[in-house]
């Protein structure tokens, strides 16, 4: 197990936020957070990479070391290059740079590694923010909304690559509003609806405990209950 969420609440002051979450992370699992807008998965993850603090609750962390966290935004300074960014990540997290020039490879950005990145397309700045999300240990990586801006193609990459650092041994936690998405990739999955969590588990056991063939059908059955 990687973390156990005792009773989790963020309130924020208008009353929203995330209500009771209770769960446990285990180790070496692909975990989907799925929901909808406003469901609460920023909110959860931004308690887990302690951005935020609960307003109640506990977490109880079993793993020790470096949380790697790929956020669903993020600025590089334009003016360094795709190489230089990593290097940048790689010396503060006190990793080896050796491993720099195949993430590179991994995320399609070796041959532009000396071009800055503000000549970087959308999709391009994402799949650095995948890169740097790859540095360092095995040990949890968090990814909030990976998808964004990918094409279909870097889309189908990702899912190999978080499938690879599984098979590691890494324990690899996403965001998604996407249910087929998550049911595609994720062994486990956490659903949230407006602040709570609605369904967790395995998802072939959820499938099958609830009768669903899909993800969208449980998570349609629990929101009209
Ligand atoms: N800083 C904040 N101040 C007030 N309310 C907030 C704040 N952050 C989130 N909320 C509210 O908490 C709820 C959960 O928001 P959150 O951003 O976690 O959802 P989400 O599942 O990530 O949604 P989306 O898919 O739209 O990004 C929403 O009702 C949101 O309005």
């Amino acid at each position: 197990m990687i973390v156990e969420a005792r009773n989790i609440k963020k309130i924020y002051k208008n009353n929203r936020g995330l209500h009771e979450a209770d769960f446990t992370i285990r180790k070496g699992r692909i975990v989907a957070l799925a929901g909808g807008n406003g469901a609460g998965k920023s909110t959860l993850i931004r308690l887990l990479t302690k951005q935020e603090k609960p307003t109640s609750g506990e977490f109880i962390w079993h793993q020790d070391g470096l949380v790697r966290y790929m956020p669903d935004d993020v600025d590089f300074p334009s003016t360094l290059t795709a190489e230089e960014v990593l290097g940048l990540l790689a010396s503060l997290k006190k990793v080896d740079r050796s491993l720099q020039d195949e993430i590179l490879k991994q995320v399609g950005l070796y041959e532009v590694k000396k071009q800055k990145v503000s000549s970087f397309s959308k999709g391009m700045r994402q799949r650095l923010n995948l890169a740097q999300s790859l540095i360092g240990g095995n040990g949890l990586i968090i990814m909030d909304e990976p998808t964004n801006g990918l094409d279909p193609y870097w889309i189908s990459r990702l899912k190999e690559i978080m499938m690879e650092e599984r098979n590691r041994g890494a324990t690899v936690l996403f965001s998604t509003h996407m249910l087929a998405f998550a049911e595609q990739l994720a062994d486990d999955v956490l659903i949230l609806h407006e602040g709570r969590i609605i369904a967790a588990g395995e998802v072939e056991q959820l499938l099958v405990e609830s009768r669903c063939h899909h993800l969208e059908e449980l998570w349609l059955q629990k929101i009209e209950l």
